[in-house]
């Protein structure tokens, strides 16, 4: 039994945290919302976020981040990027020893274009990181906490501990694969987003399946071309934390970042859409920053480009798709070009 923290008690932390409660973990929930806590710790319930699930009574949770800082061995960050810089920031003035960090969060800080554990280390601070391990894939929190079949992948360069976590989360509904490459996984659970938002807003204009499917296919080709000039190994994004998550995010009714780009689609502005979602879209930053991005490797990424244009310059959806099918010619297969 290991003692765990979880920080962020939206959807996909407090989803981890019934896990690794289940798995008989010693596990603390942290939220900066007292009422949220108390809701947590008196009702067993978290509604704003999992509406329907109860949560085990073994699962506490906090609105203290010192009690959160020293409960633990292990600290799971669960937070929306936007926020990972600050709260890894508060903890490191609040514990001293090290502790093995796990990350769930899918996004790239725009302008700085650190991936999650790079912004983790430069906020955290190398005497408090043990290893920092990476855990991504299709998975969406409101089907794990109904004990559907799910699988995700731990990557760290040092693969006891991507061991280590693969063993903590591994349960009858969670499959847990381990990997190395740091640099794919991170890459592909960001960049998943901005082709979801992209296949909402298809969907969204009802351009159909013939559509959908190309996006997600063209789209994991400029993922790709991406990832492995930034390192990661191409066989990656053909994997779990590549093709799984792109798969799952553009086309469940669960995918935040689909449902966003769906309104897109269907004529909301940009800020009437973020009101209605009420909960972390992550592709939105994430466009911003995959399009520095590739300016920045001097790779291709059209979709990503045209995505930037309909959140950022006004342009319409519509005018955006127009644009990428009358592209100039080229073969499919570019070897990463
Ligand atoms: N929801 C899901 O099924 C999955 C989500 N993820 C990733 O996990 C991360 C978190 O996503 P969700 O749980 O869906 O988000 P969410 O929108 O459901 O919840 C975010 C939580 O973070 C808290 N928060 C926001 N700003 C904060 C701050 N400055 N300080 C402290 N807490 C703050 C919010 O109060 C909320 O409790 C994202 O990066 C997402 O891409 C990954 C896999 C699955
Ligand atoms: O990353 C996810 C599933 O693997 C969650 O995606 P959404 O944020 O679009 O819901």
């Amino acid at each position: 039994m290991e003692r765990i923290t979880v920080l962020g008690a939206g959807s996909w932390g407090t989803a981890l945290a019934i896990v690794l409660a289940e798995n008989g973990h010693d596990t603390l929930l942290w939220t900066h919302r007292q009422n949220q806590a108390d809701e947590i710790n008196n009702q067993h319930t978290n509604k704003k976020y999992l509406p329907d699930t109860t949560l085990p009574a073994n699962l506490v949770a906090t609105a203290n981040l010192a009690e959160a800082a020293q409960h633990a061995t292990t600290i799971v960050v669960a937070v929306p990027t936007k926020a990972i810089r600050e709260v890894c920031g508060n903890l490191a003035q609040l514990r001293q020893e090290k502790a093995l960090f796990v990350h769930v969060s899918k996004g790239i800080e725009p302008d700085t274009l650190l991936r999650i554990s790079e912004l983790m280390r430069e906020s955290l601070g190398t005497d408090l990181i043990e290893d920092i391990v990476v855990l991504s894939g299709p998975s969406h929190a409101e089907e794990v906490v109904l004990q559907h079949p799910t699988t995700v992948t731990a990557a760290c360069e040092n693969i006891a501990a991507a061991e280590k976590v693969q063993d903590m989360f591994m349960n009858g509904y969670l499959r847990v694969y381990t990997s190395e490459d740091v640099t794919g996984v991170e890459i592909g659970g960001a960049l998943k987003n901005v082709i979801a938002l992209a296949a909402g807003i298809t969907d969204g204009l009802t351009y159909g399946d013939n559509a959908k499917a190309a996006l997600i296919t063209r789209g994991l080709a400029e993922i790709t071309r991406l990832g492995v000039k930034m390192g990661g190994n191409p066989f990656t994004f053909a994997g779990l934390t590549g093709m799984g998550d792109l798969i799952v995010t553009c086309t469940s009714v669960h995918s935040r970042n689909w449902r966003a780009g769906n309104m897109l689609g269907k004529g909301l502005p940009l800020e009437e859409v973020l009101e209605q979602m009420g909960m972390v879209v992550e592709g939105i930053r994430t466009t911003k920053a995959a399009h520095q991005l590739a300016q920045k490797y001097d790779v291709a990424m059209p979709i990503t480009a045209a995505l930037y244009d309909v959140l950022f310059s006004d342009k319409t959806p519509k005018e955006a798709v127009d644009e990428l099918m009358i592209r100039m010619k080229k073969p499919e297969i570019d070897e990463f070009q």
